[in-house]
């Protein structure tokens, strides 16, 4: 059980030859587990996420939730990105509801419910235009929360927003995560965000795609940034990732 990512190879076809993006990667999350990803700019973190979203299809391997291989997107596997993608036209309320029925009383208290985990209370109404990109990307969390997914996957959720915002949300994210006791796969550029969410970090490396280290981070929740456990994991995170964008340049590749 849990999330099964075995990812043998995925490649792009350019003009002239076809380009290895990942190559080898297999990972295990059991349920609960928060995994975070970071690696050097295109290195395939986006394409990993949108594999295993059942977005992309066209690689060699396999992936499993909870046993069941994906082979499209579905609702057991919800999805955020960078940018929210709330319909403008709707409110905040119609938008957490998007296809279902809010006048379901089932459905209005499920509304209700996820709009308090993430904090909008007070906001039902207000339409996309009115409210901040924060409160937008937590709009979105609600949105994928309702349909209760087995894995939320998020490809650089907070990377559009100020820090103290994101600093707010990586918080509602932590809540939310407790409160539902779900598994997370979360892309992120900032090492930082990587070390303070996940209960274990993949570093990657590029041309291939490939696991470098994976780190377990084991420190309990909520994670003080200036402890001293803290710093000693960050350090050793940041150890990696400059190796693996060394490796790059090694290589050959990236410049
Ligand atoms: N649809 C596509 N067609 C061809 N090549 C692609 C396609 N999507 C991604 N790539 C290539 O695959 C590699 C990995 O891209 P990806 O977006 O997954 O990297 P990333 O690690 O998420 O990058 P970043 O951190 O900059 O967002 C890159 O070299 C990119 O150019």
């Amino acid at each position: 059980m849990g999330v099964q990512i075995q990812i043998l190879e995925k490649s792009f076809q350019m003009e002239q030859e076809r380009k290895l993006v990942l190559d080898g990667i297999d990972l295990h999350l059991n349920k609960g587990d928060f995994l975070t990803i970071i690696g050097p700019s295109g290195c395939g973190k986006s394409t990993l996420l949108k594999i295993v979203a059942g977005l992309d299809t066209e690689y060699r391997g396999v992936v499993l939730v909870n046993g069941r291989q994906i082979v499209k997107p579905g609702i057991a596997q919800g999805f955020i990105f960078q940018e929210h993608r709330l319909f403008p036209w709707l409110t905040v309320e119609q938008n957490v509801a998007a296809d279902l029925n809010l006048k379901d009383p089932e459905v209005r208290k499920k509304v209700d419910e996820m709009l308090e985990i993430v904090r909008l209370k007070g906001y039902e109404k207000a339409y996309p235009s009115e409210i901040s990109g924060g409160m937008s990307q937590r709009v979105a969390i609600a949105r994928a929360l309702i349909r209760d997914p087995e894995i939320l996957l998020l490809d650089e959720p907070f990377g559009a927003l100020d820090a103290f915002t994101r600093g707010h949300l990586q918080d509602v994210l932590i809540d939310i995560w407790q409160q539902k006791n779900i598994t997370m796969l979360l892309v992120t550029h900032d090492i930082d965000e990587a070390v303070y969410l996940g209960t274990d970090i993949a570093i990657l490396r590029a041309n291939p795609g490939r696991i470098q280290k994976l780190v377990h981070v084991d420190l309990s929740y909520p994670r003080s940034r200036t402890s001293p456990a803290y710093q000693q994991i960050r350090q050793r995170v940041l150890q990696e990732f400059e190796k693996s964008e060394n490796e790059k340049y090694i290589d050959g590749y990236g410049i």
